[in-house]
């Protein structure tokens, strides 16, 4: 069965939120939208409502998806909703870092691959919520 991933593109004052990941130890220090793997039985939005609370200690909601599936690999695929937060401020529970990012910052941080398609089709959109 295929493994689905969801990320959140968190847009607030017209910045992206990009969190830096802490394991695996390949992964370490790479960037990604927050997110997480759906639960089995529990809906794509769910998840991703599920795991900003438990990264970043904040409530989101989801406004719209951006593109279709993304291909992680031969088994994982990424799907990825904007967001906005409608309460608390992210904290950084389980990453190393949080950064909010300008359009003109999109590329200064090191992406993990599979966000690099994503993030070309958000700079290309304008970081609209
Ligand atoms: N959350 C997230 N994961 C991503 C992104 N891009 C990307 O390649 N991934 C990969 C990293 C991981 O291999 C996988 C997500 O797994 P995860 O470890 O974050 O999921 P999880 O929070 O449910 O963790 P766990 O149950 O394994 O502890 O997808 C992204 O933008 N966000």
């Amino acid at each position: 069965m295929e493994l689905v991933v969801v990320g959140a593109a968190i847009i607030a004052d017209g910045r992206l939120l990009s969190a830096q990941r802490a394991e695996p130890p390949h992964m370490a220090g790479g960037w990604e939208l927050p997110g997480g793997k759906v639960d089995p039985g529990e809906s794509d939005e769910d998840a991703l409502v599920r795991e900003c609370h438990e990264e970043l200690a904040i409530k989101v909601r989801l406004r719209r998806r951006i593109g279709a599936d993304w291909r992680l690999s031969d088994k994982a695929v990424l799907r990825i909703w904007t967001a906005e937060i409608t309460e608390g401020d992210p904290r950084p529970l389980e990453h190393l870092a949080l950064r909010w990012l300008a359009p003109h910052e999109l590329y200064d941080v090191d992406w993990l691959p599979g966000d690099r398609p994503v993030i070309d089709t958000l700079a290309q959109e304008g970081l609209n919520i």
